[in-house]
């Protein structure tokens, strides 16, 4: 069986853009955030929760002129349709993560939780995003009661 490649990234000095501006995009953009990124985020419309200081913000619907030179690129928009064309017209040296087709993705995001000096996740493979929440709250629970551990 095929498995994932495990690693960190350190995005901080890579172009990360964020296609859409709703509920998903919201959660992956508070995460680019924190990792020390200012992503561009490209989109008609924004959520109220995103903190518009944070990010340079292309107030349009995606045309593949705003992502030519990002690294990475994030696609949540409602449209199945347009999250593929940004993924298909990627080039091969851009990292898409397709948040509405697990099988289409060049990578996934992970349940996770961190603190200065540990960083733990968890991963259905794609298969179950709730369960992956619900066993890093588990997991949660345990590590911070027995290594006395204060989670973000
Ligand atoms: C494949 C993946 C792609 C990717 O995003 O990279 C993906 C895909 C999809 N998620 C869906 C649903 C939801 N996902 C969440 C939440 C999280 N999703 C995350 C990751 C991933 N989600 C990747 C694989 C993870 C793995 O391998 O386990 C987490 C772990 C990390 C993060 O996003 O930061 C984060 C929890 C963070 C935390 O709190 O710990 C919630 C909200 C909730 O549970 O609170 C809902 C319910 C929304 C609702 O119903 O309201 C749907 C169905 C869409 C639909 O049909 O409507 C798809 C599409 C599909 O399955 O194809
Ligand atoms: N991976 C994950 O964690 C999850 C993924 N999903 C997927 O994510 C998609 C988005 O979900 P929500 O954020 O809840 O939707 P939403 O409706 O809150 O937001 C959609 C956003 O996309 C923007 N948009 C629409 N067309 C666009 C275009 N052509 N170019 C740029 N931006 C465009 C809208 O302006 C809006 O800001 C869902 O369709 C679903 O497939 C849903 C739940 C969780």
């Amino acid at each position: 069986m095929q498995s994932p490649y495990p690693i960190i990234l350190n995005l901080a000095n890579k172009n990360v853009a964020v296609i859409g501006g709703g509920k998903v995009a919201a959660r992956k953009i508070q995460k680019l955030i924190k990792a020390g990124v200012k992503p561009t985020v490209v989109s008609p419309l924004l959520s109220s929760t995103i903190a518009r200081e944070n990010i340079d913000w292309i107030q349009d619907k995606y045309q593949r002129k705003y992502v030519e030179n990002m690294d990475v690129i994030i696609t949540c928009t409602n449209n199945s349709d347009v999250n593929d064309q940004i993924k298909r017209e990627a080039t091969h040296f851009q990292l898409v993560n397709n948040t509405s087709d697990k099988n289409n993705s060049d990578f996934y995001n992970l349940a996770t939780l961190s603190s200065d000096d540990m960083f733990i996740s968890v991963s259905t493979m794609g298969k179950s995003p709730s369960v992956a929440k619900k066993m890093k709250n588990e997991i949660k629970a345990w590590v911070s009661k027995k290594f006395h551990k204060e989670f973000e």
